[in-house]
């Protein structure tokens, strides 16, 4: 299925960049705010992966111990906001090989997006704060459409408006949400292992091939095209 690709839609966090450090420094600062106990980056590793409101509820109600309500949420999240702007690349990093490995693609003349669950307004300045935003013709964050990866919205519509027949996208990410995102958009993908994942082996969710780093893309790909 993947000799025929001509785009990859590229998750980001865990993928590209590991931003847990970060994403936990953002929700330490926030449940300090509220006088709630810290979390370890452990913690936070396990909890990333559906949008920052998603890890936002599943910090509080460990901090809490049940359940978070809705307002407590509502609450919540301007200050989370307001702290990951303020972090967002200071202790994230690129993976290895990906600057190497997006130059191969671009000259490949591989088309590429970022679908990420992330809320758009941090996705490009991350991009561009690592110098490699000019790799993407679309950058797709958790907020841009009506509903986030698993659902395959933002694939879809990637589809659409490139234009590009089922066989020529590949979806590559580290988190079961990708792998079924791509699953219910009838298109291929590849699975990191050393992204997030929520501690699980992303092997188990199926994609079309498993990659330990992220130059094993090209490998993969040129193996078949
Ligand atoms: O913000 C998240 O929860 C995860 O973002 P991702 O989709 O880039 O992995
Ligand atoms: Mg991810």
């Amino acid at each position: 299925m993947v000799n025929r690709i001509r785009a990859i839609a590229f998750d980001l966090d865990g993928t590209l960049i590991d931003s847990v450090p970060d994403l936990a420094a953002a929700t330490n600062d926030t449940l300090r705010e509220l006088n709630l106990p810290q979390c370890t980056e452990a913690e936070v590793r396990t909890w990333v992966g559906n949008g920052a409101r998603v890890l936002m509820a599943r910090a509080l109600t460990h901090a809490l111990g049940r359940d978070v309500t809705g307002s407590m949420l509502d609450d919540a999240m301007p200050l989370f906001m307001r702290h990951y702007e303020r972090h967002l690349e200071c202790h994230s990093r690129l993976y290895d090989g990906v600057i190497e490995t997006l130059n191969e693609l671009s000259a490949m003349g591989i088309r590429m997006a970022i679908v990420t669950n992330k809320p758009h307004r941090f996705t490009l300045p991350l991009l561009r704060a690592f110098g490699i935003d000019g790799h993407f013709e679309l950058v797709l964050g958790g907020d841009s459409l009506e509903r986030m990866k698993p659902d395959p919205l933002p694939l879809t519509h990637i589809l659409d408006s490139w234009q590009l027949g089922h066989e020529e996208l590949l979806m590559v990410g580290d988190s079961r949400n990708d792998i079924l995102a791509a699953k219910a958009a009838g298109i291929a993908s590849f699975g990191l292992t050393y992204g997030y994942n929520y501690g699980e082996d992303i092997g188990l969710s199926g994609p079309d091939a498993v990659c330990n780093t992220f130059a094993d893309i090209l490998t993969r790909l040129t193996a078949t095209h």
